[in-house]
């Protein structure tokens, strides 16, 4: 059996072994600092075990709610923002069929499953409403500290609808609540209404949530097998704890992220070449964005799909100003092939391809442009992941959850906490006129 595996060979000439061998001591010491528990955010590593040490009853209990909502539901609304929802995306995107809402029922077996709540759209909101129609459907709404004001606004309007669909008691049977298991206000309705619970672990912040209730309720609706996709996370974490620096994919993915900020690589773009992986680009973002980007310091996280965006930020990416490395993302095996056939007549010129199957001409892709890249000066790391699969999937989201800790560590800051993301909620509250507001939003009027 194969394994999710970092590769930074295409970094040679633009990467010393010697600057590697001077980060190893570092990246140990990062090491050591995550798994004592006794580096900044300590309260918050519950992560790190998590794929060996969960809460069981709570797991069969997801399954059971998931085959419910399978059984009475043509939808499924997840609603959450943030940790509450980039990765369930990510996961049924990366494990489920392409057009996994157009299908038929026969072929998607599961519900359609559509996220909101993660903007103040009320267009998309609207939008959502018409699509679900006058079919049955359910909620799952997702918030850790149960206050958030996006996806608060987007559980009004679901819940009413169920309400006045289903009856209060009936609505209440299709509402499943992922909350704090003690506070904010999500709690407090859940409690009062009767809704059924599942819990965010006090010490797993949201960017390290996926592989709780918050992504395991909606990634189990959509058909996936979350025993595997645990199992995967807890192979990954055997490798991320145990393994020397030479045979740890995470401790070599933390040093090489360092070595190129230490350059002058002041971005670092994660790259897909398959469509169905630009939310795990999403999710691999805020993981890094939100744990590093503080102090006035980190590495900016940037995607692009490929080869699509090759004929838009390529040009870039190429020539344009040296601030960036990629990581490519590269699945090995595609799930399905298509053989390209050969015509009579060469209108498109492109016999010279008959037999050959797309993958190729996608890994040609990807194979040439990473040269391509690294020739301008763009150096490119490469995370190789055998099959989409729900257990390569479970390793590469520890993967970069481990990686991202030590990283963040090797930064010198605190990976774990957000203390940015407050400033803009605190504007949009004043402007809003929430209570206890008034000042700055008096203050606040005048600027605009
Ligand atoms: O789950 P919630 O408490 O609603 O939070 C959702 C998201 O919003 C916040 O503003 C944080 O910056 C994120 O880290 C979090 O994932």
């Amino acid at each position: 059996m194969g394994q999710v595996k970092f590769d930074y060979s295409k970094t040679a000439g633009y990467v010393h072994e010697h600057e590697v061998e001077s980060m190893k001591a570092l990246t140990e010491s990062a090491r050591k600092l995550l798994l004592s528990k006794s580096g900044a955010g300590n309260d918050y590593l519950g992560w790190i075990d998590l794929p060996v040490d969960y809460d069981k009853e709570e797991f069969a209990r997801i399954k059971k709610a998931a085959e419910k909502i399978k059984s009475d539901s043509d939808v499924l609304v997840v609603i959450g923002i943030g940790g509450s929802y980039l990765g369930a995306r990510a996961a049924i995107e990366f494990l489920g069929h392409n057009f996994f809402n157009s299908v038929s029922k026969d072929l998607r077996k599961a519900p359609e499953i559509y996220f909101v709540g993660n903007s103040i759209s009320s267009n998309y909101l609207a939008g959502l409403v018409d699509v679900i129609g006058d079919r049955d459907f359910s909620v799952n709404i997702i918030s850790k500290s149960g206050t958030t004001t996006e996806p608060a606004i987007a559980f009004r309007v679901f819940k009413k609808m169920l309400e006045e669909k289903y009856g209060k008691d009936g609505a209440a049977k299709r509402i499943y609540a992922t909350t704090d298991k003690a506070k904010g206000a999500l709690k407090k309705l859940a409690d009062a209404e009767g809704y059924e619970e599942f819990v965010v672990p006090d010490d797993v912040g949201g960017r390290f949530s996926v592989l709780t209730a918050v992504g395991l309720l909606s990634i189990a609706v959509s058909g996936v097998d979350i025993d595997e996709l645990m199992a995967g996370a807890a192979s990954a974490r055997k490798r991320c704890i145990e393994n020397d620096f030479d045979n740890n994919d995470a401790m070599q993915y933390a040093a090489l992220r360092n070595i190129m900020l230490r350059k002058g690589k002041s971005v670092e773009i994660l790259c897909d070449y398959e469509p169905s992986l630009h939310y795990t680009l999403e999710w691999w973002k805020q993981l890094m964005g939100e744990s590093e980007g503080k102090d006035n310091k980190g590495l900016f996280p940037a995607s692009v799909d490929l080869t699509t965006d090759l004929h838009s930020m390529g040009q870039f990416i190429q020539d344009g100003s040296r601030i960036m490395f990629e990581t490519v993302l590269n699945v090995e095996k595609t799930s399905r092939e298509i053989v390209i056939e050969k015509e009579d007549e060469d209108l498109d010129g492109l016999n010279y391809l008959a037999g050959k199957t797309m993958d190729f001409v996608n890994k040609c892709a990807m194979n040439g442009t990473i040269l391509a890249h690294t020739d301008g000066n763009t150096p490119n790391l490469r995370v190789d992941i055998p099959e989409q699969t729900p257990f390569y999937l479970g390793e590469l989201f520890y993967f970069f959850e481990f990686a991202c800790g030590l990283s963040g560590y090797m930064l010198g800051v605190n990976p774990f906490n957000q203390p940015g993301v407050e400033s803009y909620k605190k504007n949009m509250f004043a402007l809003l006129g929430k209570p206890g507001y008034e000042a700055e939003g008096e203050e606040l009027r005048k600027r605009i």
